[in-house]
């Protein structure tokens, strides 16, 4: 955690308690040396697949937790079961829940927000976010990604939502869009090759044959020893990870059970409260003209 996170709402200087930064890299667990293993998310996402109980939405959890303390990032959330990501919806700036209609809509408005923030990266002659740029990062988590894109709704809004994620995936890097995405069932119907390779990250748990292994890390893993049906099912958290370019590692990710979750989440969520009331201060006094 930063020291201590500061406001000055233009006379005095508030505390606000312990914060992280989505620029820092978050913490995923240990590797097999038992060293932690922090993964850098700002301009990149990650794709977590693997059997039920795997351990995936401990994972996400995780992820969704740094980005609830990190008070330059907002959080966007789709949920299709509710529960998994359910807890902190106080932090988020919008809580989609199993409704085909409002997750494309929120994909749109990212997807225009998306293209607004590039008029302005052109405008500035700028390539991509920086640490306290004008505009925050936004965390898109989804889980899952077959419930929206496989399950629900008509054909054509399942292909609606899976060209609006994949834009989103494809350019939201450079404008601070970090989108983590979970799915139990990785098919290729649902993560084809294109769309799996555009993650710079990807974390299979246990996975029910090799050819789903395959599907998250990328084709001839398995044929080179490396496949997550090998993780005992006794084991969830333990999986695979792999960054673009990279080479598996294994790992065994942190869990944050429901109490813990719902307490990191209250804290959350006042220091945005609180950070957002101290924004709107310093606003207000500094519209007001001085003394003549
Ligand atoms: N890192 C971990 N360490 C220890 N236990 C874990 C870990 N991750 C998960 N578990 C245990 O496994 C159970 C299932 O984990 P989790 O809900 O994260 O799986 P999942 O892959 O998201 O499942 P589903 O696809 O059904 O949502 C948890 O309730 C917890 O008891």
């Amino acid at each position: 955690m930063s020291p201590v996170l500061v406001a000055d709402n233009g006379s005095d200087v508030v505390e606000l308690g312990p914060a992280l930064s989505i620029f820092d890299p978050v913490y995923f667990g240990i590797d097999e040396f038992g060293q932690p293993k922090r993964v850098p998310l700002i301009e990149r996402n990650i794709l977590i697949g693997g059997e039920p109980g795997s351990g995936k939405s401990g994972l996400l959890n995780g992820i969704v937790a740094h980005a609830a303390l990190s008070l330059d990032c907002r959080l966007m959330l789709l949920d299709g079961k509710r529960v998994e990501l359910g807890q902190w919806r106080k932090c988020a700036d919008v809580f989609v829940g199993p409704n085909i209609e409002q997750a494309l809509k929120l994909l749109k408005r990212l997807q225009i927000l998306m293209d607004r923030r590039y008029d302005y990266l052109e405008e500035c002659e700028r390539r991509k976010i920086i640490p306290g740029d004008v505009f925050t990062a936004i965390l898109l988590a989804i889980d899952e990604i077959a419930y929206f894109s496989a399950t629900v709704g008509t054909k054509q809004q399942k292909e609606e939502f899976n060209l609006l994620l994949r834009d989103l995936v494809a350019r939201g890097r450079a404008i601070g869009l970090i989108v983590a995405a979970a799915t139990q069932r990785p098919s290729s119907k649902i993560i084809d090759t294109d769309l799996r390779d555009l993650f710079a990250w990807r974390f299979a748990g246990r996975c029910t044959n090799d050819s789903s292994s395959d599907i998250v890390l990328g084709h001839g893993w398995v044929a080179k020893g490396w496949s997550a049906n090998a993780i005992s099912p006794n084991n969830p958290g333990a999986g695979l990870l792999i960054a673009e370019n990279g080479s598996p590692e294994l790992l065994k990710v942190a869990y944050l059970d429901d109490r813990t979750c719902a307490a990191i989440a209250a804290y959350a969520a006042t220091l945005r409260a609180t950070a957002a009331t101290e924004k709107a201060v310093s606003r207000v006094l500094r519209s007001v003209p001085p003394a003549a």
